[in-house]
């Protein structure tokens, strides 16, 4: 039995999560503790700057490093108090880093998180695990989603379909067959969930969210913008793929627009993410499944009850499922991931699905940065 952190900060740029999580070749990886840090507003908007502009000072780099760097040490800190354990008893640190640029498809592939395992491991004096998705890159995958083989080792059901759900800045979907199933488990970004809904909303409203999408409950879907949005390649091309905020950002939401009110648009920016996780589950469920799957949703657009009515109405009779219920918090599951995924590196197994990704083959992923 060993003991694990996972540090994960997506891409809404909200904080990040801290997962300590038990994993040995016996059991299911058992979440123990977990605890989130917010980002504060000036790493938050340096970070936002990272990821849109495109170019940076290497300096500015540097500095934005070691402000994410101390965050993460923060966050170390707070989850080892919070469980009453010693850095000592942690066996390995799974530092996901802040993914600045993923661009997969093109002559030269490449995904970027800022992370710097060094000063992490210094600072926090434990073995760190990091750039766990280049590997899968070099190997002609798409380097992402990971997550899908972590749910692959927790959420298998002996006789139903399950299909995990994250809806975090983007939504990924992972649709695992019954247990003993010889069905390749697949998974694949659907497209954009809470960052286009978040940066709508902020652009309207003093805030960063529109809490339970209250916001998109007044207004009224518009069908003709929905078609629009929707007639992006992304959504009609077959998996394995991947996106983020170079595809998906406020730019590409103007040049759709006519003449919608803010408040119609939020509400057909939540129905395009329920329409594009839909069709997907449509197009990629075997018949017997398009009934009788369970679909879990997780990450934090599982809290936005508008989101979650709209989706359970659209995806009825297919009933959607708790993850609570199997034993792991829906908020702590993409941390517990790279907490699961440090262990798969220690013990040189693959981290990556090559169903999922597109990789040439399974890779062990990350590299590691002695204590
Ligand atoms: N009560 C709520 N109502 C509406 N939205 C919510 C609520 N709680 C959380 N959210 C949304 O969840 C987001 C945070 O989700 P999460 O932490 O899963 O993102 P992430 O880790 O950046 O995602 P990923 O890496 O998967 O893209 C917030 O930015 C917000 O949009
Ligand atoms: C490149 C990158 O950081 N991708 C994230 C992002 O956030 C959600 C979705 O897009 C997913 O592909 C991925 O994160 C999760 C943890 C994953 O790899 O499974």
């Amino acid at each position: 039995m060993s003991l694990f952190i996972g540090l994960m900060s997506g891409t809404s740029l909200d904080g990040i999560d801290a997962a300590l999580v038990e994993c040995d070749h016996h059991h299911r990886p058992l979440l123990l503790e977990a605890t989130g840090i917010d980002m504060p507003e000036p790493l938050r908007r340096q970070l936002w700057h990272l990821c849109h502009a495109g170019e940076a000072a290497f300096e500015t780099l540097a500095e934005t490093e070691e402000a994410f760097c101390r965050l993460q040490t923060q966050a170390v800190a707070a989850l080892l108090e919070k469980s009453g354990h010693a850095v000592s008893d942690i066996a390995a640190i799974g530092s996901h880093g802040q993914t600045i640029e993923h661009r997969p498809a093109g002559p030269f592939p490449y995904t970027w998180q800022l992370d710097n395992p060094s000063r992490l491991a210094e600072l926090t004096g434990c073995r760190v695990v990091a750039d766990f998705r280049r590997r899968d890159l070099a190997a002609g995958g798409q380097g992402a989603p990971l997550a899908p083989a972590f749910h692959n080792a927790i959420f298998r059901d002996p006789h139903q379909w399950r299909v995990l759900l994250n809806l975090g800045g983007f939504a990924n979907v992972t649709l695992l067959p019954p247990e003993g199933s010889d069905i390749p488990v697949i998974g694949f970004d659907t497209g954009p969930a809470n960052a286009l809904l978040d940066g709508w909303y902020a652009r309207h409203h003093d805030g960063r969210f529109d809490r339970d999408g209250a916001w998109a409950a007044q207004g009224q879907c518009q069908a003709p913008l929905l078609a629009r949005l929707l007639s992006d390649p992304f959504f009609d091309s077959p998996p394995p793929k991947s996106t983020g905020r170079e595809h998906f950002h406020l730019q590409w939401l103007e040049t759709h627009l006519e003449e919608e009110s803010a408040a119609d648009i939020q509400a057909t920016l939540l129905t395009l993410t329920v329409e594009s996780i839909a069709r997907e589950l449509e197009r990629h469920l075997p018949a017997e499944a398009q009934t009788a799957a369970c679909v879990i949703p997780c990450g934090g657009g599982a809290h936005n009850v508008a989101l979650m009515d709209a989706l359970s109405a659209r995806l009825s009779p297919i009933k959607t499922g708790s993850c609570q219920a199997l034993d792991w918090s829906p908020d702590w599951l993409e941390a517990g991931a790279f907490a699961w995924l440090a262990w798969r590196r220690l013990e040189k197994l693959a981290g990556n699905l090559p169903s999922v990704t597109g990789a040439a083959g399974p890779r062990i992923l990350g590299g590691v940065y002695e204590r």
